[in-house]
C-alpha cells in the first residue's frame, strides 16, 4: 500500500491527541478524516456503521476517550460505555471491513505496585473505574481476533491542547497559586506531538505481522513533582512548589503509585529512538 492510497480516519479529533495529530498531518500524504464527538459518536452502533461504512477507511485512529480519571469513579457506566462498547463496536466494524486499527490505552491498566518498568506482558491489575474500563477496551480487541492492530498504551500525555497535568500546572501558576505536588507517584511524561508523530510516520507497517500492544512513552521516569518543577523551569516561572504525599492530595481515584512503562519492544520492532521525557519537555 503506498503512503499516498491510505485512507485514515482520526476519532476524537477535538482531543488532546486529535488536535496534536491534525496539527502535523499536512507533513504526511495521507488522506486524513478528522471526527469528533459531533461528527461521530462512537458510542452509536448506526453512526459508527453510517458515518465508516461511507468513508470506508483503511486505517482507524481511535483517540476517542472518556478521560475523566476521577469523575469515572461516579460515572462508571459512562466510562465503560465510551472506553470498552463503544472500541468493541468499532473493532467489530474493523473486523467486517477489514479495516486496520490503532488503538490508545493507558498505563492505568496496571495496579502501579511494581517497582520496574513495566513491559507489554505484565499482567494488568487496574486499580480505577477508568484503567479497569480502558483494560476492557483492549480486551475487546484482543479477544476480537482483528488482524492488524496497535493498542498503544501512553503515559501522563502532555501538550498544548485539550485538559492535561501540564496545562494545570501552567494555570496554577499564572494564578500565583502555591503549588504542591505528589512526590511518591512515578511515571513517564509523553509529549502527544511525539506520539502523534510516531504514529502517522510508522503507520504504514502496521500489519499482522507487527499486530500487537506496544508501550510508548518518553524515556525515563519522575514524579508528578518532579514533572511540575521541571514545567515551572521551562517556563522561568518562580512560582512556589512544595513536594507532597498522595495521602496529602485525597482523589476519588487512586492513582498507581509507579506507572512507568517499559518502551523497548518499540525500539526493537521499528528501530524507534524515543526522547529522554525532560529533553522531550524542551
Ligand atoms: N491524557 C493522558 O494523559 C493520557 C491519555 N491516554 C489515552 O490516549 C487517548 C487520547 O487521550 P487524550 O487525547 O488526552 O484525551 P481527551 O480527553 O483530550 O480526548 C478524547 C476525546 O474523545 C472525545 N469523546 C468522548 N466520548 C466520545 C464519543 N462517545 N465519541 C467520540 N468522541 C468522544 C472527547 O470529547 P469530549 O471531551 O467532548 O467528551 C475528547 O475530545 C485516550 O484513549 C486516552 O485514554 C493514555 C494515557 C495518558
Ligand atoms: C493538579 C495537581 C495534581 N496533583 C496530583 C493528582 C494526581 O495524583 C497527579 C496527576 O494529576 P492529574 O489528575 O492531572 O492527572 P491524571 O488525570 O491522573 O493523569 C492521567 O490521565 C489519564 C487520562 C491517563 O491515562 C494517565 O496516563 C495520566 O496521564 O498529580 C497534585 O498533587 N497537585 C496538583 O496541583
Amino acid at each position: 500500500m503506498s503512503k499516498r492510497s491510505i485512507k485514515i480516519v482520526v476519532t476524537g479529533a477535538s482531543g488532546q491527541l486529535g488536535q496534536c495529530l491534525k496539527s502535523i498531518s499536512t507533513n504526511w500524504d495521507y488522506s486524513i478524516t478528522f471526527l469528533d464527538k459531533q461528527n461521530l459518536d462512537i458510542t452509536s452502533v448506526k453512526q459508527v456503521y453510517d458515518v465508516l461504512t461511507t468513508i470506508q477507511p483503511d486505517i482507524i485512529i481511535n483517540t476517542a476517550a472518556y478521560t475523566h480519571v476521577d469523575l469515572a469513579e461516579e460515572e462508571s457506566d459512562r466510562a465503560y460505555q465510551i472506553n470498552a462498547e463503544a472500541v468493541n463496536t468499532v473493532t467489530r466494524f474493523c473486523k467486517e471491513n477489514e479495516t486496520k486499527l490503532i488503538h490508545i490505552s493507558t498505563d492505568y491498566v496496571f495496579d502501579g505496585e511494581g517497582l520496574e518498568p513495566y513491559t507489554e506482558e505484565r499482567e494488568t491489575n487496574p486499580k480505577t473505574v477508568y484503567g479497569a474500563s480502558k483494560l476492557a477496551g483492549e480486551n475487546s480487541i484482543l479477544n476480537s481476533n482483528l488482524a492488524a492492530f496497535w493498542i498503544i498504551r501512553t503515559s501522563w500525555l502532555y501538550s498544548n491542547y485539550g485538559k492535561n497535568f501540564y496545562k494545570t500546572i501552567l494555570d496554577l501558576a499564572d494564578k500565583n497559586t502555591i503549588l504542591s505536588v505528589v512526590n511518591d507517584q512515578w511515571g513517564s511524561p509523553t509529549r502527544a506531538e511525539e506520539l502523534a508523530d510516531f504514529i502517522l510516520r510508522y503507520l504504514p507497517q502496521l500489519s499482522s505481522e507487527t499486530r500487537g500492544i506496544y508501550h510508548f512513552s518518553n524515556s525515563g521516569s519522575c514524579t508528578w513533582f518532579d514533572f511540575a518543577k521541571a514545567i515551572l523551569n521551562k517556563h522561568n516561572s518562580h512560582t512556589e512548589i512544595t513536594a507532597i504525599k498522595s495521602s496529602e492530595f485525597p482523589t476519588k481515584a487512586r492513582r498507581p503509585s509507579y506507572s512507568v512503562l517499559d518502551n523497548s519492544k518499540i525500539t526493537q520492532v521499528f528501530k524507534y529512538k524515543f526522547k529522554n521525557w525532560l529533553d522531550a519537555l524542551g
